[in-house]
């Protein structure tokens, strides 16, 4: 019994997935939704949530997307920790031309998440959407320092937009994984983001303040890596209870 319980359970980790013209070879776990979801609760959003991605083209808020995707869609079977994604083939940037919506959902946490486009082209969609919002990913490419003037630009507009005074950002420095990056301490720096201008990461108690949570963590869609820092101890300060069913 023992071991057809440990078959099956091993069975379930591994899955092969065709999307887009790639074929990954994944082996799920926990941590990267789970992580998210920490963070989204850390900032208060437990139910129905909707929530932008935002940021310059190419930054990474499809792929993000996409690996939370594939997380959720597994996830309502899986029962395990553990994910290693292995794309067989070099994801491809395709531009994200029209507004995309899904309902994607976890536990007792539903929420709605938006890719609107990085392009200059589509930014416009960005005050569109940004009606009734709960949350704001803004993504950056850590790596492209010629655009952080640019990202810094758009992130700041947002920030200062009136009908956005109290929604939540979680700022990702994305492309962790490539050497040469900027670092967290540099991406801070460049974006105009002095501890100051975040909300501490936990260290300072927001739960029934009037102060709207501004986070950044570096991350990295490609390598599933990321927002491990701080999480602990986010949950541990900041977390507002779900409200009652
Ligand atoms: N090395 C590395 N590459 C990444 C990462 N995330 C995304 N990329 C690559 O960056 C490119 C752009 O990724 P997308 O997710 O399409 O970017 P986007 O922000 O949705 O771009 P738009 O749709 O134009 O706004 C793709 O080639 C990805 O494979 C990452 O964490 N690390
Ligand atoms: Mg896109």
């Amino acid at each position: 019994m023992f071991l057809v319980d440990w078959l099956r359970n091993t069975l379930d980790l591994l899955y092969l997935l065709w999307e887009d013209g790639i074929f990954y070879l994944g082996l799920h776990n926990y941590t990267v939704v789970d992580r998210f979801c920490d963070v989204l609760a850390s900032l208060g959003l437990w139910q129905e949530a909707k929530i932008l991605f935002l940021g310059l083209e190419n930054a990474g808020k499809t792929s993000l997307l996409q690996e939370l995707r594939n997380e959720f869609i597994w996830k309502s079977n899986a029962r395990h920790a553990y994910t290693v994604m292995l794309p067989l083939r070099n994801y491809e940037y395709h531009p994200t031309q029209h507004p995309t919506s899904e309902k994607l959902s976890i536990g007792k946490m539903k929420f709605q998440v938006f890719d609107l486009g990085g392009q200059q082209i589509v930014r416009h969609f960005w005050k569109l959407y940004s009606a009734k919002v709960d949350a704001i990913v803004y993504l950056v490419d850590a790596y492209d320092k010629n655009r952080f003037a640019e990202s810094k630009k758009e992130l700041h507009a947002l920030l200062s937009d009136k009908s956005l005074a109290t929604v939540p950002f979680l700022i990702l420095g994305n492309k962790a994984d490539i050497p040469y990056a900027a670092s967290e301490k540099e991406l801070r720096s460049y974006m105009g983001l002095s501890h100051d201008f975040t909300t501490g990461k936990g260290k300072v108690k927001l739960a029934n303040s009037n102060v709207r949570p501004i986070e950044i963590f570096m991350c990295s869609a490609d390598d599933n890596m990321g927002y491990d820092e701080g999480i602990q101890v986010l949950q541990s300060t900041w977390l507002v209870s779900p409200p009652a069913p």
